[in-house]
């Protein structure tokens, strides 16, 4: 709970200090332009406070499959109730709140998708992406714990490979699938800033399943491509087109493989270490030739313009995982330079909650 503080109060912006004061609030209520203000500013407070009941709505609507029946067409509250084993009266209770969720709308006895709604269903690895958030819901369940520094987080079981151990094959496929899935916009984002045409060979280090390389394949016939990631990422990999050659290694314990006059780093620094990004990226200096091109394609934070969806979403979701962090441009701009690299330039990022995209070069 807020307070109490025993500290004397300092002087506050008049703004803040009005907004401060509920005698303001309730005179707020009786004049007419600023009561606007304030009851927006009211529907946002509210908005924050209710944002975890909407995303458990969301998620039951997802792990229920109920967007994914609606996709195939309209059903009736009963006919929904009956496939997923919800009471009716529940059902109902749901889809209005999908409803005001703006995800469903219904038409007579019949419950249908809104375009959104339609929209969500066709976003590669969304609805997967919101079933694996049980995870982190349960590390913020207790929220100042998870801010102190717990012990052990749930999303770090999730994604075995960060910590560099041994992972199963069940494992790798598991969450090498769901970055696969969720690719399909990151590579479409990133293709849209990065022009490969002027160059020869890509390596892709931390590739995953070779989702990335295969955009990059669609988009660039004769550019020469390798994947480079652990064993039994590559390994697990589905049949890739002929242009791409595989490589198994680690990157903090092996050289980058050599060749290569581009280099991609896609989604891989958040997931790690001030020191092993150092490490990393002192290797792919090493690995590419003068001249060569660093694609580096990841969330990143607004530094000092916080981002509402990466200093939120991205930000705490690597904090628990507790191996990385969601870095600004300008935080990964100073690990390059240390590792050598010049002429890094970011463009402002279309949807800053698919990717940013930063490049930089080794002359
Ligand atoms: C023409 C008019 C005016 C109206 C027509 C109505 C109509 C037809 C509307 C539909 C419009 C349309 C085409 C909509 C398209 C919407 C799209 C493309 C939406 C895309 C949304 C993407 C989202 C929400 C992406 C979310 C990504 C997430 C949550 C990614 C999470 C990634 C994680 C956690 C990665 C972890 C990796 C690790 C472990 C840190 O390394
Ligand atoms: C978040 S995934 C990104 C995969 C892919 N680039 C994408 O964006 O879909 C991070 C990848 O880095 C790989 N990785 C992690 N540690 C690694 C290491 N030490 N050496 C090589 N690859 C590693 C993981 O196996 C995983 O495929």
């Amino acid at each position: 709970m807020d307070g109490p503080f025993t500290t004397p109060p300092r002087p506050q912006g008049w703004l803040v200090r009005l907004a401060l004061s509920p005698r303001f609030h309730r005179l707020a209520e009786r004049l007419p332009l600023v009561r606007r203000f304030a009851r927006a500013e009211g529907e946002a407070l509210f908005d924050l406070v209710q944002g975890f009941v909407r995303s458990q709505v969301l998620m039951a609507l997802v792990n229920l499959g109920l967007l994914a029946r609606l996709a195939r067409g309209p059903e009736t509250t009963e006919d929904l109730a009956l496939l997923t084993r919800v009471p009716l009266n529940r059902m109902e209770i749901l889809l209005k709140a999908a409803t005001a969720l703006k995800l469903v709308r219904k038409r007579g006895t019949l419950w249908h998708l809104t375009p959104r709604g339609a929209a969500f269903t066709v976003v590669p690895g969304l609805a997967e992406m919101v079933s694996h958030h049980r995870a982190l819901y349960a590390d913020l369940a207790d929220p100042v714990g998870f801010f102190r520094g717990p012990e052990t987080t749930q999303l770090a079981g999730f994604w075995p490979y960060v910590f560099g151990a041994g992972i199963g094959d069940p494992e790798a496929h598991r969450f090498s699938r769901l970055m696969a899935e969720s690719q399909t916009l990151v590579a479409r984002d990133t293709l849209a800033q990065v022009d490969f045409s002027g160059q020869s060979h890509l390596l892709d280090v931390g590739g995953g399943h070779g989702a990335f390389l295969s955009a990059v394949a669609a988009r660039h016939p004769g550019l020469r491509l390798t994947l480079f990631d652990l064993g039994q990422v590559v390994d697990s990999a589905p049949p890739l087109p002929a242009q791409i050659t595989k490589v198994a290694g680690s990157f903090r314990d092996d050289s980058l493989p050599l060749g290569a006059d581009s280099l991609s780093l896609i989604r891989v620094l958040y997931d790690h270490s001030d020191a092993t990004v150092a490490g990393l990226l002192a290797r792919a200096f090493e690995a590419l030739p003068k001249g060569g091109l660093l694609v580096i394609s990841e969330p990143m934070s607004g530094g000092d313009q916080p981002d509402p969806a990466t200093d939120i979403y991205f930000a705490i979701y690597t904090m628990a995982m507790q191996t990385g962090r969601t870095r600004s441009v300008a935080e990964i701009s100073t690990l390059l330079q240390a590792a050598g690299f010049v002429q890094i330039t970011s463009p402002a990022p279309a949807r800053p909650y698919v990717t940013r995209v930063l490049t930089a070069r080794k002359i």
